[in-house]
């Protein structure tokens, strides 16, 4: 997969795309990603890449010729890519989401700022993306956070962890089930008994049910969207 980020401050992405398992799946070319700045895109003396908002209001509005020129410049050859505009309003951004992007084989994400992009820079959007009910500075950290739940699934990208994921949960966005490590007991707080058994049929079985009673505490409309969707087998809903 290969994913292009437009962006005003593409040094927010320095430490993102060299760390952890992203910065080993595009260090060992498993995925490429290629971060722009908007700025490399203007024409003027200046280099200005925002502007007062037409009909007044707070705030500076990113213009649309850079960010058109940058589309025009990356999309001159190979396959055009689905492009992502992260926004505080757009549609909500979720594992399902990140399953069917992940299979794109390009993706463009832009990255707004200040008060946002002029409206004219959607006409080159396939989606507009939120990561949550709450107002960032920028785009920038919602285009990380998309970007690391599509890389995760890239197949390769989690290396031999993957094969072991008992991923079925989290890509219907169930819960996670708790997780332990040593020691048994710390501090009067024991690890459960079944985890020590070495039984992998009970483990497999315990983790599941941990999943599903969390979920469905937690996250109600979860289990019933799963219901609705034929998503849970016959014994997870006893
Ligand atoms: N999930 C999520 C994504 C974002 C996000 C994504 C992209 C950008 C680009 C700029 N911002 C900051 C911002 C956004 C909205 C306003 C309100 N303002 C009201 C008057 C008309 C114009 C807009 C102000 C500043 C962004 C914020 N936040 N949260």
């Amino acid at each position: 997969m290969r994913i292009d980020v437009l962006t005003v401050l593409p040094g927010l992405f320095d430490c993102f795309l060299k760390e952890g398992v992203i910065g080993k799946a595009i260090s060992s070319g498993k995925v490429e990603v290629k971060v722009h700045n908007i700025r490399d895109f203007t024409t003027d003396k200046h280099r200005v890449v925002d502007d007062v908002p037409y009909g007044g209001g707070p705030g500076m509005v990113l213009k649309p010729e850079p960010i058109f020129r940058a589309y025009d410049e990356l999309t001159k050859e190979g396959e055009k890519p689905y492009v992502l505009l992260t926004e505080p309003w757009g549609e909500k951004f979720n594992q399902e989401m990140a399953v069917e992007l992940s299979k794109k084989p390009r993706l463009m994400i832009i990255c707004g700022r200040y008060e946002g992009v002029d409206e004219r820079v959607k006409s080159l959007v396939d989606r507009e993306v939120s990561i949550g009910d709450y107002v960032l500075t920028g785009g920038e950290l919602p285009a990380m956070v998309i970007m690391d739940a599509v890389l995760r699934l890239i197949p390769g990208v989690l290396g031999n962890l993957e094969s072991l994921r008992a991923d079925s949960f989290s890509d219907r966005g169930l819960l996670g089930y708790p997780n332990y490590t040593r020691p048994a007991e710390f501090r009067g707080m024991k690890v459960p008994e079944v985890l020590l058994s070495g039984h992998h049929k009970k483990i497999e079985s315990w983790r599941k049910e941990q999943s599903l009673r969390k979920t469905l505490e937690r996250r109600p409309e979860i289990i019933e969207n799963l219901k609705r969707k034929g998503l849970l087998t016959k014994e997870e809903l006893e």
